[in-house]
């Protein structure tokens, strides 16, 4: 778990998937020759996490799209991270704008999930960006840092994160940031961490893009100093489109 490689990519395959087809896209990425020096994850659904961990390449994990703040317990419908250990998750997705502007969590609660799960041994793929209204105002970068903070001040190591820059106007609209775009948050965001956290956490926290990747355009996104890999929403409900993006950040 953690990973060792430069590049990290990640499959939410959010609320979306059958038994069917998802056993055919474990199938294509069984198949798929994927490149070594990227991390790979896999977020299904929670009710299909043990079928996929019983049938995919150990090449690949599996994370949890969301766990609970704390252990578990009387919380009707929550996860926890206990549970995704137990179903042989090594990671989970925290603070994705799903969560954050369809569910309601706010930065503090997101922060108190994350040291929950990193204490307890999970990775935590950390999820920030801004809404379209904010970036119009020029405050993606106020956003931004207000998110890092919140898991800053509450994540008891950065040893076990990585970043996730998904503007929330680029995710599920087709409108994918430029590379310029994403490449000056991500550097920002590295900025931040080098300034609020250290240089070493600066370096070698790998900062994810999210936000309408597709095998068309990953190539050009990952040629980008600072976009380490990607978390990739619709197409990675697609095998062999989701291996070329894996394929394409190295
Ligand atoms: O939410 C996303 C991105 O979704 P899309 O790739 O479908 O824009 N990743 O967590």
């Amino acid at each position: 778990m953690a990973g060792t490689g430069k590049f990290f990519v990640g499959g939410n395959w959010k609320c979306n998937g059958t038994k069917d087809s998802i056993s055919k896209l474990v199938s294509d990425l069984n198949s798929a020759k994927l490149e070594a020096d990227v991390d790979v994850i896999v977020a299904p659904p929670f009710l299909y996490i043990d079928q996929v961990k019983n049938s995919l390449t150990d090449r690949i994990e599996i994370s949890g799209q969301n766990s609970w703040v704390g252990k578990g317990g009387a919380f009707t419908g929550e996860i926890s991270v206990e549970q995704l250990k137990d179903i042989g998750a090594t990671w989970v997705i925290l603070g994705h704008s799903e969560r954050r502007h369809v569910i309601g969590e706010d930065d503090q609660f997101i922060g108190k999930k994350a040291a929950y799960a990193l204490n307890e041994g999970l990775g935590v793929i950390a999820c920030i960006g801004e809404k379209l209204e904010e970036r119009e105002a020029g405050k993606t970068f106020d956003i931004c840092f207000q998110q890092l903070k919140a898991f800053a001040d509450a994540v008891p190591s950065w040893d076990n994160i990585v970043i996730a820059y998904e503007p929330v106007w680029a995710i599920g609209t087709g409108k994918v940031a430029s590379p310029e775009q994403a490449q000056e948050v991500h550097v920002a965001v590295r900025d931040w961490l080098k300034k609020n956290v250290s240089p070493e956490v600066a370096s070698k926290t790998r900062i994810i893009y999210g936000g309408s990747v597709n095998g068309g355009n990953s190539a050009e996104l990952a040629k980008k100093e600072d976009i380490d890999g990607f978390l990739v929403g619709g197409a990675s409900l697609k095998g062999p489109e989701f291996a070329t993006i894996i394929n394409s950040v190295t």
